[in-house]
């Protein structure tokens, strides 16, 4: 690939030689999109074309129902009664059989036959759907990881000392997926164990430590949540002496990563783009690259070092992974042009809020009348841990003084602390020291508070996949949780579109919002009066 091109956007760093057959499948389909890639600026198309398309998909995050895509040259095995006998496993199995002489009918054949039943009943039983050419067969149980994969007993014994006794439904395929060396698309809700879907197959795969250098990357898009992978992987990897690294602001200024053991590193997109410009990490050595959180990595803003460490990652046979609990189509697309004959694999359906979440909205008339409703529902029932979210640094602050005086134990996290602040703030939650924790969207995606019983959006988010990110930060693993969203008339336009989130996900809405008319947004950051008790005049 020429220099100065992008990766993401090419589609064209595979071996063509190797995969002639299906890259001949898809050459139609690139003559386009490669085309644009050369004519292009950024990344093959302008930022206001993917903004056009980002607006495109936030609508579709939340339409209802969720459109039923076939893509080209992919069979469905899905679990719509019959037709997963038409898959082309079976397409194999008929001409395996035509070949065999006599009457052999082979034992074989009814053994896939079985199988594919067996997979099918599995998958209907967890919500589980799939695209893709041959499939592997998801888990039963736990034990298959020894009986399919030979895994080792110390990452079983890790998953019992955890309490993990089964595997949840994005778990049950995502890992046999990845442990067959396929590339996955994986969207599942929140809390549903993404983290331990990608984290088990990559230490299985890589089996033990080695001189060799990095030989898997996890990008997530957040310092706190790379933190958080970071002791999950090495809670997984416990027994097994693995290197995990967290790339931490010093390693990516001044860290030489050649002289550093590491086999696995975790780190934010913009911390690896530095340590690469700096030519201290080397990639090429990249087995599995993961993107957690992928749809937030693939926004504007994070785009570009993306674009980036995808070209530093540059071992020909590398497995890249997606995962999300909002998956738009673009997203997709865009992804689809750097992977091969990926898997996907949605739980449920796509884009929608866990069910195990009670959601609410709730009228508040004025900003003024959020402060009186907060303040009334502590009033009436705190019920903590509680996590308020609010849209910007500056009301993060101002709605912090406001309840710093009120016998309730608050902290707050936003952009504008530093590192030990900020950490010290998730910790403080974490051990109950504060009950209630004012955020901005910094924590809004992945972070597993495990006993968030409530979450308060106090300012409307700014999006159905940012609704549905803040929100899952309550409802984890199973548990029940309550989501209260405020509105004011400023926000009644976009109303509709959490609504068909809430109705999506089982949760009652009143039919004048359903009878809004859907609103295409883009960010909705209205400007609000400021977060205050004190009357205007005293102010002034
Ligand atoms: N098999 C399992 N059985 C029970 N609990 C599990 C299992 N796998 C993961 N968990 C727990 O479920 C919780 C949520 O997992 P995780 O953080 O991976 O969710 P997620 O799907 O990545 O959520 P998000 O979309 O918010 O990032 C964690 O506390 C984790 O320890």
């Amino acid at each position: 690939m020429e220099e100065g091109t992008s990766f993401l956007f090419a589609g064209v760093n595979f071996n063509r030689k190797k995969f002639s057959r299906d890259f001949s499948r898809f050459q139609n389909k690139n003559i386009e999109s490669e085309k644009v890639v050369e004519d292009s600026s950024l990344f093959g198309i302008t930022e206001s074309a993917m903004e056009q398309v980002a607006a495109e998909e936030e609508e579709e995050v939340q339409a209802v129902p969720v459109k039923k895509r076939k893509r080209k040259g992919e069979v469905s095995e899905g679990v719509e009664g019959i037709s997963v006998f038409k898959t082309s496993k079976m397409a194999k199995a008929a001409k395996a059989e035509k070949e065999k002489p006599g009457n052999e009918l082979s034992e074989q054949k009814k053994e896939l036959n079985r199988q594919l039943e067996r997979d099918s009943l599995l998958r209907k039983k967890y919500n589980i759907h799939v695209n893709g050419n041959n499939v592997p067969s998801p888990l039963d149980s736990f034990a298959d990881l020894t009986s399919r994969y030979g895994c080792e007993p110390y990452l079983l014994q890790n998953l019992a000392e955890l309490g993990f006794k089964e595997p949840t439904p994005i778990q049950r395929q995502a890992i046999p997926v990845l442990l067959s060396g396929r590339e996955c698309f994986a969207c599942a809700p929140t809390g549903s164990g993404k983290t331990l879907a990608f984290v088990c197959p990559l230490l299985m795969k890589l089996k033990n430590t080695s001189k060799d250098g990095i030989r898997a990357v996890i990008l997530c898009p957040t310092r706190e949540l790379a933190a958080q992978t970071t002791r999950e992987c090495k809670k997984m990897a416990k027994g097994n002496k693995f290197y995990i690294k967290l790339m931490t602001k010093d390693l990516a200024r001044n860290a030489d990563f050649s002289k550093i053991r590491c086999d696995i590193l975790i780190s934010t997109p913009l911390r690896l783009r530095l340590a690469i410009r700096k030519k201290k990490v080397d990639l090429s050595r990249v087995e599995y690259l993961v993107l957690d959180e992928s749809d937030k990595l693939f926004e504007l803003g994070l785009l570009k070092q993306i674009d980036s460490v995808v070209k530093a990652c540059s071992n020909p046979s590398i497995i890249r992974s997606l995962f999300s609990a909002t998956l738009p189509d673009f997203v997709e697309e865009l992804a689809r042009t750097i992977m091969h004959d990926a898997v996907r694999v949605i739980i449920g359906r796509k884009n929608t809020a866990s069910e195990t979440i009670k959601q609410k909205l709730v009228f508040a008339g004025s900003e003024e009348g959020k402060l009186l409703a907060l303040r009334q529902s502590f009033k009436e029932s705190l019920n903590p841990p509680v996590l308020i979210f609010v849209q910007s640094k500056e009301r993060a602050k101002e709605l912090y003084g406001e309840l710093l005086f009120e016998n309730i134990r608050v902290g707050a996290i936003h952009s504008d602390m530093f590192q030990a602040q900020r950490e010290n703030a998730v910790d403080d939650f974490r051990a109950g020291k504060t009950w209630v924790l004012i955020a901005t969207d910094v924590i809004a995606r992945g972070m597993d508070f495990k006993g968030v019983n409530c979450v308060i959006n106090y300012d409307f988010p700014d999006s159905a996949a940012a609704y549905i990110h803040r929100i899952g930060r309550c409802g984890r693993a199973g548990r029940s949780g309550e989501a209260i969203t405020f509105y004011t008339e400023e926000d009644i336009p976009y109303l509709r579109n959490i609504a068909n989130v809430m109705s999506t996900s089982g949760c009652e809405v009143p039919s004048w919002i359903m009878a809004l008319r859907k609103q295409k947004w883009k960010k909705h950051r209205p400007r609000r009066e400021s977060i205050s008790t004190q009357p205007k005049d005293e102010k002034e």
